[in-house]
This record gives C-alpha cells, structure tokens and sequence, in this order.
C-alpha cells in the first residue's frame, strides 16, 4: 500500500498482524525547536548584509490535474524568506491546497511551467521524500488514517529514519517515549494517543493537533499548513497556534492556508495573499483578511 501523507512519502506493507505493519520508506527532516510561546514571533533571520535569507521562490508556477490534465495553478508567484508567516486565503476551488501539494511532490499533479527553488535547490527535481528531508513539513486538510499502525509507532519510525539518514543512533521504544511524551503538552493531547492508530476513530479537532504534533516530533524549515484551523473548537485552535508559534524560529517559515480572519489572530502573518482562479492576485497584510471577514471576496476579487 503506498501512502501519500503530508510530510511523508512511503509505503506500508501490511502483515496479517496490524502491529507488524512495516514502514518501508519514511523519511522526514527534523530540528528541533523551541518551546511554545503564546504571540507569534515577528523575525526573520538575515543574510550577512541584512537580507532576510531567500527560504522558497516560486515563479510563474503552472500545474494540472495529472490524469485529467486539467489546469489548476495557472502562474503562481510567491516568495518566503525565513522567518516569515505566510497565509494564503482565497475562495473554495481557487487553487490553495493543489498549490500546497505540488510544493511537497503530490503525484495527483504534473507541472507545466514555471519554477520552484528551495533553499537554492529546484524543488521541482526533488522526490516528495527528498522534500521532506530538506525540511518541508505538510499538514493536510484531512489528514489520512493508517490503521493497524500506532501513533507512537509511526512517529517512532519516521524520527528514526531521519536520525539513520544523518549518522545518528535510533531512539529505542523507551528513549522515543520519553522524548516524545512532553510533546503531547504542546498540542495538549493525552498519552493514550500515542497507542491509537494513526488517525484512526480521532476526532477532526484529535487530527489537527496529532498533526501538529508530527511536526513538533519532527520539525520543519517549512511548515505549510492546510486548514489547520478547520473543524477546531475555539480551545484547540488556541492550542495549535501555541504550538505553531512555539515551532517558529528565525530560520524556519509558516505557509498556511486559511479561510478565517481568527487564525491569523493567533498566529499573526508577515503577509496574506489572496489566491483566485490558480493565481496569486493580490498580496498584503492583516488588513486583508479584515477586509475580506467583513465585505467578503467581492471587495478583493479581479474579477
Ligand atoms: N486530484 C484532483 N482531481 C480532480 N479535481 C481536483 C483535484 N485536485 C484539485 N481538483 C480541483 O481543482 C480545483 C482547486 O482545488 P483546491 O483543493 O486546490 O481548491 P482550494 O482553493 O484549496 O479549495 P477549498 O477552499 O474548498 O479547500 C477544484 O475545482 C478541485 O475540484
């Protein structure tokens, strides 16, 4: 069974026992961060001469749906230094999550122009795990359940993937558990998650914050987060922007995809761009997503 998850590309075979699930790939780049702050840092890390550092670059990016080749991202340009919060906001079907799955190599799309640099690197010719292990984080709108494979397990797994990919020992089970346990606080989940299949009978609120969670275990250079805040009660939502703005550091950068003005209250943008019809058509600050809470799209939109 091949899995297309946020931040991992792998497959599982599965056994005839659900607890001898066995990950064949999974890889993901991990720093670890800081603990949780409550206000949203507002820095970015700088070049030598001043210049917040050049994180991702994407230029006139264009890309269709892979079977039916039908156009989605119709010239997205979009540029995130480090440090930097990004959202993206924009009216249902205009193009945000395709434009989040291309960013980390899902196989529903194929690229048709345009360009996307990573750290320096063309993203474009990186496999979706390569993404991963440069740094690349994706929490997804629904995140996918795997049953018969337990949370900590996974997670286990895909920390001690990327520790063998950088000459470090494993984490044993005990070693992983006490490492991973004060995470749980973060996102403010109970211990009993890390025993439940991944996702499996978890609420939609249980999936954001376990979502979280991955990327607290984990980390990222860049998190992009997709509707995180969907589905969340007003003490989640708290909980996970806590989390996220605990995550931020001058070095890494948030892109998230919302359609609600009180995320970006929790977790404040260094910019918010609207997306329309596969582009990117207007790019300001908070005072966008003020606009758009009270007039709705029609006093934005080009069209
Ligand atoms: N794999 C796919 N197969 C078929 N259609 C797709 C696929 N992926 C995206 N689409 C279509 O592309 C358009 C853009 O979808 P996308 O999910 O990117 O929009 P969105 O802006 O994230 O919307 P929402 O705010 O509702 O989540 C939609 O019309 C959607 O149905």
């Amino acid at each position: 069974m091949a899995l297309f998850t946020p931040s991992f590309s792998f497959k599982i075979s599965a056994s005839s026992s659900p607890r001898r699930c066995r990950f064949v790939k999974a890889r993901r780049s991990f720093t670890l961060r800081a603990a949780v702050a409550v206000e949203s840092p507002s820095f970015s890390s700088a070049d030598r001469d001043g210049a917040p550092k050049l994180l991702l670059e994407v230029k006139d990016l264009s890309a269709v749906i892979a079977e039916s080749k039908q156009p989605i991202l119709k010239g997205v340009n979009l540029t995130v230094h480090e440090g930097e919060v990004h959202a993206v906001m924009g009216k249902n079907g205009s193009g945000k999550s395709t434009f989040a799955k291309v960013l980390v190599g899902h196989p529903d799309y194929e690229i048709t122009g345009g360009s996307i640099t990573y750290k320096g690197q063309d993203l474009l010719e990186m496999e979706p795990e390569e993404r991963a292990l440069a740094g690349l984080f994706m929490s997804f709108q629904s995140p996918v359940e795997i049953p018969g494979v337990s949370n900590i397990d996974f997670l286990n797994m895909a920390y001690n993937a990327r520790r063998r990919k950088l000459g470090l020992p494993e984490l044993g089970p005990i070693e992983f558990y006490g490492y991973v346990a004060p995470k749980l606080e973060i996102v403010n989940m109970k211990i009993d998650f890390l025993n439940r299949n991944v996702n499996e009978g978890f609420s939609g609120g249980e999936r954001k914050r376990n979502e979280i969670l991955q990327l607290a275990v984990l980390g990222a250079e860049l998190s992009i987060l997709d509707e995180i805040d969907s589905g969340l009660d007003v003490d989640a939502l708290r909980d996970v922007a806590k989390a996220v703005n605990g995550l931020l550091t001058p070095n890494n950068s948030v892109l998230m995809i919302t359609h609600y003005l009180r995320l970006l209250e929790f977790i404040k943008p260094t910019y918010i761009h609207i997306m329309e019809n596969g582009r990117i058509v207007k790019t300001g600050d908070i005072s966008i997503a003020e606009i758009l809470e009270r007039e709705g799209y029609k006093a934005i939109s080009n069209t």
